[in-house]
């Protein structure tokens, strides 16, 4: 055996030695998870103690391996001792392959069962009858703003937010025999919004085609999988294997940096974590001065807010409600000073729910 060989031999060696560690110690703590299962009631899963973990396990990380990795590996870690307690299931858009359910996959990790749901419509209802525990649902694109079905709907839920999700959004052009030329589709279909987030590649690249929005990306890799036209779907990674497609352009989102942001709704009230937003909807009168009334409790209380979006109420031609995003959680008392005088300067609020800030990869 020469000397690489034998070097090889004896690192591989080590390596098992380790593997063999990190084996006993997963099982130890799959163990110790299973014990605190046996004291909860209802819902295993606690977003604010999993957030807590990742903070403090990415700040406490010496290298060489990344912080983003370690957040990866602990994410699934997490997973499957929660699956080895009891399974999370969660609703979110499908089919198989959507961003929705890669969005779930980077919050509660493989592990997660899935629910997929033909339309954002049936979502909230889905975890309102308890057929799963939670619902992953997208809320706002950096490139297209926000999904106005979902934004009415979290005003009727009466689901809590617990969770955020920051997914980074990568579009590739599928199709089912990669020997297509571009200028032979006729027709593509995706999601509405993300037909607009390539609609600057689509102008330059597929101007003859059709564009057709379906009701999610994956439904539109699933239609073109079934089809023998030439026809293509924008999507992301996840839905080109399940249906049989390939993808003949990658990346052609029109903003590098495009990303979704999602909710998780539950009916779990999320305990602080210290690194917590709160999600609100405010209706106000439509009279002059009334957006500052709103706002100007939390310049005096020093709370952050981190989105201010408007939607018109549709219950009053003209009027609007407004979805606002803070920094803290609704038990910390700046916090809950700033919702009380919300509550003095508007018509009606809603309290979405306070959850730990996404842990960042
Ligand atoms: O600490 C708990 O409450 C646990 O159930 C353990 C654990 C973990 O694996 O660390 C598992 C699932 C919860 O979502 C949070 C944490």
């Amino acid at each position: 055996m020469d000397d690489t060989a034998q070097r090889l031999k004896t690192l591989r060696q080590t390596i098992d030695g380790i593997d063999d560690q990190i084996l006993s110690l997963l099982n130890q703590r799959a163990q110790a998870a299973g014990q605190i299962g046996h004291l909860k009631t209802g819902v295993l899963y606690r977003p604010e103690r999993e957030a807590q973990i990742l903070h403090r396990l990415k700040e406490a990380n010496s290298g060489p391996l990344p912080g983003a990795s370690v957040v990866f590996l602990f994410r699934e870690i997490m997973s499957a001792c929660l699956a080895y307690e009891r399974p999370v299931s969660v609703a979110c858009l499908g089919p198989q392959g959507s961003f929705s359910e890669a969005a779930v996959v980077r919050h509660f990790g493989h592990a997660a069962q899935r629910r997929h749901c033909d339309s954002l419509g049936d979502i909230f209802r889905i975890v309102e009858a308890n057929e799963t525990d939670f619902a992953v649902v997208p809320v706002e694109n950096s490139t297209e703003g926000a999904v106005g079905i979902i934004l009415d709907q979290m005003v009727d839920t009466p689901l809590q937010a617990c969770g955020e999700v920051m997914l980074p959004i990568h579009h590739q052009l599928l199709v089912r025999d990669a020997s297509l030329p571009l200028s032979e589709i006729t027709q593509v279909y995706s999601h509405s919004q993300s037909l607009g987030q390539c609609h600057h590649w689509l102008d330059a690249h597929l101007p003859q085609a059709r564009r057709i929005p379906v009701t999610s990306n994956s439904e539109a890799a699933r239609l073109v999988g079934n089809s023998s036209e030439a026809w293509a779907a924008i999507a992301g990674d996840l839905a080109a294997e399940p249906y049989g497609l390939y993808a003949v352009a990658r990346h052609i989102e029109d903003q590098v940096d495009n990303t979704t942001r999602f909710l998780v709704f539950g009916h779990l009230v999320a305990q602080p974590s210290g690194k917590d937003k709160t999600s609100l909807v405010v209706g106000v009168e439509n009279r002059p001065g009334a957006i500052h009334a709103l706002l100007t409790p939390l310049a005096e209380e020093g709370v952050s807010m981190s989105r201010l979006e408007s939607r018109p109420a549709r219950t009053h031609l003209w009027s609007y409600v407004f979805y606002i995003d803070l920094e803290g959680h609704q038990s910390e008392e700046r916090v809950a000073r700033v919702l009380q005088e919300i509550k003095k300067n508007s018509i009606f609020v809603k309290v979405l729910g306070s959850y730990p800030v996404t842990v960042s990869i």
